[in-house]
């Protein structure tokens, strides 16, 4: 194992099972979110813990953070109901968890989980980030991570076009979430055509072209933005690829690290995905955790844009790809840690 702690526990209040799993602490205090879903077995929710806390190791050290990788999860196996009382319980046992850490690693909001629900883990551990503005928090990461990934598609067209603007090309964005929604926002006024693409039709509006999720990521495009869920970048999909940039907030985007090779031998430009989605951790980890303010935090997500000019440049340079300058970065700063 390359971890450095896992720690797995029945919650005495919730009944359910609970795991933290630390990657990394040479950096500092782990820090990564808290998920809550259903899983087949718990055993599913540790291989999902495993990974999730390794990816952010990566994602904290390639953002220049004094945080290491951790995750929690809160597993839901078939049959399990959750109740909101049931909910709760669950997330003050998690609450408990992480303060057995005595610091040395700190939660927040995961697929499952949001600001409020960190409003509760707080009553038990103030090792928590993204609580509610109401409880002193800075609520919601999606609008400094929309900025990160914003940064990091403009850095992609000046290396890819020759030039940053974005007037007159077509950016498809699939996943119109919270942090898709905004982005398709910021590109269409910075003069792009958007195309929008969502497994909920309810999503769909006036304001963006539309297509179906099956075709969004073949959709003729300058830029693609996946901005839903992991695991879409296949080997099967890669000669279907249209566009020659793909950049985009969605953790785990790649089936393995061999695409990134496929995706180079055809010419088209990823951007690892732990580089470019940094910014929502970024910020609320120096608001919340290291007290700085607002702009200076901002300035701290807008220079991820430079360090995916520097990946890609150097790639270009080595004749590499991008994820493989992405992690000499991150395996340098650990390096230096030691
Ligand atoms: N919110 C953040 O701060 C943050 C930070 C880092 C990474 N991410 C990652 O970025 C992605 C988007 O985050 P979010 O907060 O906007 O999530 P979200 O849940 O608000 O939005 C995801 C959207 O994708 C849609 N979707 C699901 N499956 C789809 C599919 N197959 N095709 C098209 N659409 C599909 C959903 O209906 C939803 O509208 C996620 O993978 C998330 O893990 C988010």
């Amino acid at each position: 194992m390359e971890h450095e702690e896992v720690r797995i526990r029945r919650g005495r209040r919730s009944g359910l099972t609970l795991i933290i799993a630390i990657h990394s602490r040479a950096l500092g205090p782990a820090a990564g979110g808290i998920r809550l879903r259903r899983y087949p077995d718990w055993r599913d929710g540790l291989t999902d813990a495993l990974r999730l806390s390794e990816a952010m190791t990566a994602k904290n050290a390639a953002a220049g953070l004094g945080f290491g990788g951790g995750k929690s999860v809160i597993a839901l196996e078939p049959g399990t109901e959750l109740t909101p009382a049931r909910r709760e319980a669950a997330l003050l046992d998690l609450g408990e968890l992480i303060e057995s850490f005595d610091g040395s690693y700190f939660g927040g909001p995961d697929v499952g989980t949001g600001p409020d629900d960190m409003a509760v883990v707080h009553r038990e551990t103030p090792r928590v980030f993204c609580l509610p503005e109401s409880s002193g928090g800075v609520g919601s990461s999606s609008a400094p991570t929309a900025l990160g990934v914003f940064e990091s598609l403009l850095a992609g067209a000046a290396h890819v076009f020759g030039s940053d603007s974005l007037r007159g090309r077509t950016v498809v964005i699939s996943g119109l979430g919270s942090v898709g929604g905004l982005l398709a926002r910021q590109v269409a006024d910075a003069g792009a055509r958007v195309v929008v693409s969502d497994v909920d039709e309810s999503k769909r509006t006036a304001d963006h072209e539309w297509v179906t999720p099956e075709k969004a990521l073949r959709t003729p495009a300058d830029i693609l933005v996946p901005a839903a869920v992991g695991g879409v970048l296949t080997p099967e999909l890669v000669p279907e690829l249209s566009a020659p940039l793909i950049v985009g907030p969605a953790n785990n985007q790649l089936t393995g690290d061999a695409v990134a090779g496929e995706l180079a031998a055809r010419g088209i430009v990823w951007i690892p995905d732990f580089v470019a989605s940094a910014g929502g951790v970024v910020y609320v980890l120096l608001r919340e955790v290291e007290g700085l303010g607002h702009e200076d935090a901002l300035d701290r997500v807008r220079a991820i844009g430079v360090t995916v000019s520097r990946v890609l440049d150097t790639a270009s340079a080595n004749g590499t790809t991008p994820l493989r300058e992405a992690q000499s970065l991150v395996d340098a700063r650990l390096i230096s840690a030691r």
